[in-house]
């Protein structure tokens, strides 16, 4: 795509673009409101761990704080290895993404479903050595994720574009495998499940971490609709996921329950000079049964 293109030009993009080139979906004004909104972030809480060894992530952590590595509080150092132990949980969770893919060639390619800053598509390259295409609605996000691949020497391997999830492009079952890294609240699921199910080769693995509100709670809690108004998106139920994979031959393979593995992540982050003021909101759901941090990974059957 032309480097002056913009998430906030793409539909007039669109109209002069010609018919051999990638018309982009015309985005609807609420895709522009969250284009704009990941061009414009600049967290302190991402970019600062993000710094710690170059892989950028938009996504939280799992699995227990070594308090060890922490060390004591008071001494100049700790905030430092405070960052560092949050990003450590933090790619925890891709690896554990990563794992649920299964076992990939160099020669697949890998589609990341709001790839962010582009962290996971970096280590999914790292660790499989293929060929890996993410699509984010920011511009300036593609454009980081493209600038790491270039710094790192992967960008023939590696690469971002601005596109809807939701009408990607990519041929019918050219993918091994997909994924949506805490992205699918965004989107309605059943066009993103219809669109995975596209762009997989019958036999591929789509993986997902999210947060969803627990349909044993009965609706989404004040604290659910505290995390979609903060971050203006919409976490569906545990229930819509599983029912919208049924309805777009995504049969599920493993259905795990992270949120005993991520409070500690939170915990931690709270007492943290980095904290945003969504913490309470993420802890208090968690704790109190309404809200679920979950991975799944279905068979594209
Ligand atoms: C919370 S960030 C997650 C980023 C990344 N998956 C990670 O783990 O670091 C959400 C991402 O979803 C993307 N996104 C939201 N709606 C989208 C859509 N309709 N099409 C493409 N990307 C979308 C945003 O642009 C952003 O990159
Ligand atoms: C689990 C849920 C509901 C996630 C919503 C999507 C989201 C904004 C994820 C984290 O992004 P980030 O890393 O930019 O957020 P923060 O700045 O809070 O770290
Ligand atoms: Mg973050």
């Amino acid at each position: 795509m032309d480097p002056s293109v913009t998430s906030a030009n793409l539909t007039s993009v669109a109209t002069a673009s010609s018919a051999s080139v990638f018309i982009p979906a015309p985005m609807t004004p609420y895709q522009g409101d969250i284009a704009r909104y990941w061009d414009h972030e600049a967290r302190p809480v991402n970019l600062r761990l993000g710094d710690v060894d170059g892989l950028y992530h938009h996504h939280y952590g799992i699995g227990d704080v070594d308090h060890a590595a922490l060390g004591d509080a008071d001494d100049g150092e700790y905030e430092k290895r405070l960052i560092a132990e949050l990003h450590r949980l933090e790619s925890a969770q891709a690896e554990l993404l990563l794992h649920h893919l299964g076992p990939i060639e160099r020669d697949d390619t890998l589609v990341d479903a709001g790839c962010g800053r582009g962290g996971s598509m970096v280590m999914a390259h790292q660790r499989f050595g293929c060929k890996v295409e993410g699509v984010t609605l920011s511009a300036k996000q593609a454009d980081f994720a493209n600038r790491r691949a270039r710094e790192l020497g992967i960008e023939d391997h590696v690469h971002a574009r601005v596109c809807n999830m939701l009408d990607m492009p990519f041929e019918t079952g050219q993918a091994a495998a997909s994924w949506n890294n805490e992205s699918s609240m965004y989107v309605d699921l059943h066009d993103l499940f219809a669109e995975h199910s596209r762009v997989l080769a019958v036999g591929g693995r789509y993986v997902t971490i999210t947060g969803c509100w627990n349909p044993r709670y009965g609706q989404p809690s004040k604290w659910v609709s505290q995390i979609n108004a903060h971050f203006e998106c919409n976490i569906h139920s545990r229930r819509e996921y599983l029912r919208a994979m049924a309805d777009n031959r995504l049969v599920p393979q493993a259905v795990v329950d992270l949120t005993p593995a991520t409070l500690p992540y939170w915990a931690l982050r709270a007492t943290s000079s980095l904290v945003t003021g969504i913490e309470e909101a993420f802890i208090n759901s968690y704790k109190d049964g309404s809200f679920q941090y979950f991975l799944i990974a279905a068979d594209r059957v």
